[in-house]
Order: structure tokens, then sequence, then C-alpha cells
């Protein structure tokens, strides 16, 4: 008998290198990660309904199965926002704007919220897979590399994400949460779905 596992294959479409590498290491001998660099457009409204969009419009350009992630950066002090619009705020603001919009609150708390869609191909019902990480939002500390790593402090840590260990924040991120949802799924799923 073979000793060699035949593992899934899915087709991640992302723009973000940062996230595609966390979710390779992720899911690392369990699914196979294969990526499509297509700029989707990601329409306003709850985390949900975009993640959905832009998992339907993924699996029409790809005209095949397709995951997609979306991700959110919600400050409690501000009902949740920016949220879904984290990318154009940390864009335009930087990490010393974005402490400045909490300047008025004492809560300076947040959460990431990570959304995985699956959709098996065009027209079918994308399946979403959540995860959160609560924690809070300090000035920037360490390395610069990924979004607004440096200025996320998760909740039973002194440490930013962009202080800790990679292998750290892959087990307790927003993304690594979302991803167990989402291995489950796939464990109970036939190969050929
Ligand atoms: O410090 C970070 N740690 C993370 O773990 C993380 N995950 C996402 N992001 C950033 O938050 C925005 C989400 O927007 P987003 O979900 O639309 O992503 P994107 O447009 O970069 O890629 P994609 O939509 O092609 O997949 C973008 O600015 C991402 O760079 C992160 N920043
Ligand atoms: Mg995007």
């Amino acid at each position: 008998m073979s000793t060699t596992q035949l593992l899934r294959t899915l087709t991640f479409v992302t723009g973000n290198k940062n996230k595609l590498a966390e979710v390779r290491a992720s899911l690392d001998g369990v699914i196979d990660v294969i990526a499509v660099d297509i700029d989707l457009p990601e329409l306003q409204g709850e985390p949900g309904s975009i993640a959905e969009e832009k998992c339907r419009m993924a699996a029409q350009q790809v005209n095949g199965p397709v995951i997609i992630e979306d991700t959110c950066l919600c400050f409690n002090a501000l009902d949740g926002l920016p949220g879904p619009y984290i990318k154009w705020f940390l864009k335009k603001l930087g990490h010393d704007g974005l402490n400045r919009m909490l300047a008025g609150f004492e809560d300076k708390s947040a959460y990431a919220l990570c959304t995985f869609a699956y959709c098996r191909g065009p027209n079918e019902q994308p399946i979403l897979f959540e995860g959160r990480c609560p924690g809070r939002i300090v000035p920037a500390r360490g390395p610069p590399n990924f979004g607004w790593d440096p200025i996320f402090e998760p909740t039973g840590y002194n440490e930013t994400f962009a202080e800790m260990a990679l292998a750290t924040k892959l087990d307790i991120s927003h993304r690594s949460r979302a991803l167990t949802a989402l291995k489950q799924y796939f464990a109970g799923q036939p190969m050929d779905h």
C-alpha cells in the first residue's frame, strides 16, 4: 500500500501574500493550497455578506471551486468599525491614525474577525467559516510586515501579533480559528466535494 496520502486541493483567491503564507502554514499536510491572485471587488455591508459575495465572484471568475477570505478589524468603542473597511483606514491613516481614532475613548478593546467562504462553483451557495480573536489596540510594536499586526495585542498576551512568533499567532489568531472550522468541514466531506 502506498504511504503517500492524497491531499485535498483548494484554490484560494487572494491578492494578499501574508494571508496566503499563514493559510499554507496552517493547512500544511492537510489541504494543498493553490493561489490565484485576482483583485476581487468587495461590496459594502456586514462581514458575512461581503465574504459571500466575494466568494460568488471568485467562483464565477475561476469557474470552479474556490475559497476566499475576508478580514475585519473591529473597534468595540466604534460598534465594530472600521470592520471590513480596515484595509482603507490602514492605508490612509496608518498605525498612528488608527490609534488616534480611539483617543477619545477609554475602551481600546477590539477583535479581529476572519471569514473564509467556500463555494463549489458558479451559482452555488457559499459556506462560511468564521474565527475571532479578541484583543486591544496599542501603539505600534514589532516589525511592520503585515497590515495592522503591530497595533493588535491579543487578550492574554503582552506581545502584539507582530512581536510574537508566527507559530504563536497561528495558535490563537482569527485566521487559524476560522481555518479550524474549515478543516473540520472538509474532514467530513468526500474528496470529490
Ligand atoms: O496585521 C494584520 N494581520 C492579519 O492577520 C491580517 N489579515 C488581514 N489583514 C489586513 O487587513 C485588511 C483586510 O482586507 P482584505 O480581507 O480585503 O484583504 P486583502 O484585500 O489584502 O486581500 P484579499 O481580499 O485579496 O484576500 C488588509 O489590509 C490586510 O492586509 C491583516 N493585517
Ligand atoms: Mg481585499
